[in-house]
């Protein structure tokens, strides 16, 4: 019997940890039953990797981190390190400049080559002090020319310290092929521990120094609000067309530059806020409206929010401009306009073959209209433009 799970994010950031061989198998809870086998999809329904009736963990292709630094070949971590080194330096986080000191007394007697192993999760939640993975990768490359040429290496790391407690520091030495492994936060001093935590009220501070309640009330709450007009990015197009890729390669661009963002994709939606609802008309709408709901709550305290559903009809479309525009926010509606030749030849989920042969009705483009808007901020064709191309044009808006 084969079983299908939807992995969160932390279980496919396990499962990669699995692959490269950091972690020795598969926590009980992702193991099939006996003598079954099971598929692993993302949320979006996108298988990304299985177990076999032996035991054995496979990948697939679209267990690869979508377009990001992060899922570089040249440093993501796929298998244990061919190259030995004395010293790996696990950097979890910015280091203040006395830790950087350290490291560098640590690594000046070290035989090259050094590895910089930086961990990233794949729901990073950043808080004072720390980093989001992609501004982490670029810190940890300036510091590898700074300590003379040393490998950087991203390892797959779910968030949240139980998520990874099953990995042994030898498992990830030997998966580093490093003698040693220094993890300059576990030493932080208190000191440094205290003054980083404070970080996030010295400019309250620095405020009521010199002003007074009152004037210091209006600075705050200016400073605060300022660059803060919510945004909704909505994008639409057909199955395929590639509103979910380019979404999450915008939300992580956004992200990487400090953004909090709230996506909203299409087949998560449908697992949450939406589950139950079908693909007629009626429940199509209603799937758009609570997204559009959804997004506009986001962007009313300033948020951005990035919904990707294939929202098919003008009026259901009309309804989340009135929702977002009403919350005092902006939207920019993005129409993925790829054809729908190319949409059906890459047909990741087999679905276009399934409504060709009938059994699925109602699927857009095949036996459900998809209606052209007319009021897009952005058009894109993703059969034209590289992930990146896109990208850079939704930013524009
Ligand atoms: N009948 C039918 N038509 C279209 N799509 C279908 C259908 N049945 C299932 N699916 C899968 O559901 C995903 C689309 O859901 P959405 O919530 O984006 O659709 S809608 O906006 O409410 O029309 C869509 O995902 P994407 O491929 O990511 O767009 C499909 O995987
Ligand atoms: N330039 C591109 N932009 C976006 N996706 C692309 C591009 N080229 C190829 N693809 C592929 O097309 C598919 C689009 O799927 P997806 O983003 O899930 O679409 P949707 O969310 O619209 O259903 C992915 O497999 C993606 O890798």
């Amino acid at each position: 019997m084969t079983e299908t799970r939807v992995l969160s994010p932390d279980d496919v950031d396990v499962l990669e940890l699995v692959l490269t061989g950091v972690l020795p198998e598969l926590p009980e809870e992702l193991r099939p039953g006996a003598g079954s086998d099971v598929v692993f999809t993302d949320a979006e329904n996108t298988p990304i990797g299985r177990v076999d009736t032996a035991g054995v963990v496979h990948s697939e292709k679209a267990l690869a981190l979508p377009q990001s630094p992060l899922a570089d070949p040249e440093v993501r971590l796929t298998a244990p390190l061919s190259t030995h080194s004395e010293v790996a330096v696990w950097l979890s986080v910015p280091l203040v400049k006395a830790e950087e000191d350290a490291v560098r007394q640590r690594v000046a007697g070290a035989a090259p080559p050094v590895v910089i192993a930086v961990p990233a999760s794949r729901h990073a939640v950043v808080g004072i002090g720390e980093a989001h993975p992609i501004a982490l990768l670029e810190y940890a490359r300036a510091l590898a020319t700074d300590l003379g040429g040393a490998q950087v290496v991203v390892v797959p790391w779910p968030n949240g310290p139980e998520a990874y407690a099953g990995v042994s520091p030898a498992a990830l030495a030997s998966a580093l092929n490093a003698d040693e492994i220094i993890d300059p936060i576990a030493q932080r001093a208190s000191d440094i521990h205290e003054k980083v935590a404070q970080l996030g009220d010295a400019f309250a501070r620095a405020v009521a120094e010199i002003y007074s309640p009152e004037a210091a009330r209006a600075v705050t709450t200016s400073h605060a609000n300022a660059h803060r007009r919510g945004k909704v990015y909505f994008f639409t197009g057909l199955s395929g067309s590639g509103k979910s890729t380019v979404a999450k390669a915008f939300a992580t661009a956004l992200e990487a530059e400090g953004n909090t963002v709230s996506l909203l994709d299409g087949d998560e939606v449908r697992h949450h806020l939406s589950k139950g609802l079908g693909f007629s008309r009626e429940d199509r709408e209603t799937n758009i409206e609570r997204i559009g709901y959804a997004a506009s709550l986001v962007a009313k305290h300033g948020g951005i929010a990035i919904a990707a559903p294939i929202a098919p009809f003008a009026s259901g479309r009309a309804k989340v401009r009135e929702l977002v525009e009403g919350a005092d926010a902006d939207l920019v509606l993005v129409w993925v306009n790829t054809p729908l030749e190319v949409c059906e030849e890459r047909d990741r989920k087999g679905l276009y073959a399934k409504a060709r042969a009938g059994e699925i009705p109602d699927f857009t483009g095949i036996s459900s209209p998809y209606e052209e808007p007319e009021d897009a901020d952005i058009v894109i064709n993703t059969a034209e433009l590289s992930i990146d191309e896109a990208v850079e044009i939704v930013r524009s808006a």
